[in-house]
């Protein structure tokens, strides 16, 4: 910030309290004001999140949703108003919140790291530990998240063909992924918001990535900047870039050509996600306060019950199309791969129009419900991709549920590259920090060079469909909260005089 502020006699507490309305707003974020007045309508997150801060310090707020550079970034500089001196800034009574206390007695007598032997243990602790909008933003899914629950139940519809007598005394899970090696064939996936959970945010994953030798794929709604998170990487240290298309092809651009700038190794455009899914149980937290104008058009006033999600998406692209794609590939070196497809048709309709790999994948269930799960689809995709000799004109990626290195292995058995993990990291760092993501990714190991050894494979290309029995991969049973449509509606126990009180 220009050394004229330091001139400038600091703001009071006072000064901005008086700026409390629409007609002038200023909040306070990071001991600075801002005059957001003619910002208000533009907000992504609608005009009643600033409104509720108006006259305030909106820190607390503002940080888990917006990377440090935003107001730098998006707001003329005229509307920064200079430092505050937060000595004179009346700090807001915290109302008692009987979850918030009792969220804190359940921190202190959490498990301790030791006892998570499994990717499942963070999300068991996590759900305990983690403030309920932030839980609710990561664990939800679209709709009656059939999908989400489908993504990690496919894997149990696929059993193992092992083979025996194989010297296995020499197990390596090392892999190449867009032509890095990778120690094991898994990568962080994009997940936004990782401030919700680690007041870190995302950096803590990229540490965690280093220590493994895994790739991270950066999000494009990351709480950390981009260049945060590319800075807390160390040298050699590979990160891919997960693109949501801007309708604004300008800042697009600017972005992917910064990314590669600063070094990024591939370029994932999300394509599942022209509209971010209805995910209830965001909807249902806190967030209502948040709402955004993406459900209405013009600045209305927003649809406040849309959770976090629709608070963050309204400048997605949903005229995205095929006929973007020369354009994607003109303006940057960096392989291209389609992240969200969900068919074979797509996948030959990717490899014609040059792309350089797929995820094959739903959002982990945020998205379309009912949508398959990444690794039935693969199954799908990999046998019409033999036929026409093309299973190795790209990299094939699979998400959605990979909780278990068998799962993992699985996965390439049928011909995938490698496999993205989202919740089980967020769960980890959320949970434990760093030593958390860290141990997740330890365990992942150590399962999968035990699973490697017991199903006969001494290295990645030893895996093979052969490996693998799919038979009961495309049976759907379909498990929905419990049912209770007509729990309420008759009640055979009440006759006719009760209800007539
Ligand atoms: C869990 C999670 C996933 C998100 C995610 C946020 C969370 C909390 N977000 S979202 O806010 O828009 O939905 C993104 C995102 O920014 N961009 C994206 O491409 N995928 C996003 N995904 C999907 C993610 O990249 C994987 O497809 C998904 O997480 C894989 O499923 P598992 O979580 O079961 O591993």
């Amino acid at each position: 910030h220009d050394s004229n502020d330091m001139q400038k006699a600091k703001l009071t507490g006072e000064d901005v309290a008086q700026h409390n309305s629409k007609d002038s707003c200023w909040v306070i974020v990071h001991g600075r004001a801002y005059d957001l007045t003619e910002f208000l309508p533009e907000h992504p997150g609608g005009s009643k999140i600033i409104l509720k801060y108006a006259g305030k310090d909106a820190t607390e707020e503002f940080e888990p949703i917006h990377p440090p550079d935003t107001l730098d970034k998006y707001l003329d500089k005229s509307k920064h108003l200079g430092e505050v001196d937060m000595n004179t800034v009346e700090q807001e009574e915290k109302e008692f919140d009987p979850d918030e206390e009792e969220r804190q007695k359940r921190i202190e007598t959490m498990p301790i790291l030791e006892q998570c032997y499994n990717l499942m243990d963070f999300e068991a602790v996590a759900r305990r530990v983690m403030k309920k909008t932030a839980w609710a933003y990561y664990s939800s899914g679209a709709d009656d998240e059939i999908t989400m629950r489908e993504n990690h139940n496919a894997y149990h519809k696929i059993w193992f063909r092992p083979r025996v007598l194989i010297d296995v005394e020499h197990v390596d899970t090392t892999s190449t992924m867009l032509g890095t090696k990778v120690d094991m064939p898994f990568y962080v996936t994009a997940t936004a918001l990782g401030k919700l959970g680690n007041p870190e945010g995302e950096v803590v994953l990229t540490r965690g990535a280093k220590k493994h030798n895994v790739i991270q794929m950066i999000p494009t709604l990351a709480s950390c900047s981009f260049d945060e998170i590319i800075d807390a990487a160390e040298d050699g240290q590979v990160q891919w870039l997960q693109l949501y298309v801007n309708k604004d092809r300008e800042v697009t651009k600017r972005i992917v050509q910064h990314a590669e700038k600063r070094g990024c190794k591939g370029l994932f455009i999300t394509v599942d996600a022209p509209q971010l899914g209805r995910r209830e149980k965001d909807m249902r937290s806190k967030f209502s306060d948040v709402g955004s104008n993406v459900q209405s058009t013009g600045g209305q006033d927003v649809d406040r019950s849309q959770g976090a999600a629709r608070a963050i998406s309204s400048f997605i692209d949903p005229s995205l199309s095929w006929k973007d794609i020369p354009w994607f590939l003109s303006i940057t070196k960096m392989p291209i791969l389609l992240k969200g497809v969900q068919c074979v048709e797509d996948v030959i309709r990717a490899i014609e129009c040059g792309v350089h790999g797929v995820v094959l994948s739903n959002h982990g269930g945020r998205q379309l419900d009912f949508a398959r799960s990444g690794i039935e689809v693969l199954a799908e995709v990999m046998p019409v991709l033999r036929e026409r000799g093309w299973q190795d004109r790209i990299e094939i990626y699979i998400d959605g549920g990979v909780r278990r290195a068998t799962d993992i292995i699985k996965a390439l058995c049928l011909g995938a590259t490698g496999v993205g993990i989202g919740r089980p990291f967020l769960y980890a760092m959320s949970a434990y920090g760093l030593p958390g993501v860290d141990r997740a990714m330890q365990l992942l190991k150590d399962e999968m060079e035990m699973n490697m050894r017991l199903i006969g494979a001494a290295k990645i290309s030893d895996l093979n469909p052969t490996l693998v029995d799919v038979r009961g991969l495309s049976m759907h049973t379909a498990m929905v909260p419990e049912d209770t449509l007509g729990r309420n509606v008759y009640d055979p126990l009440i006759g006719p005089k009760e209800k007539a009180k």
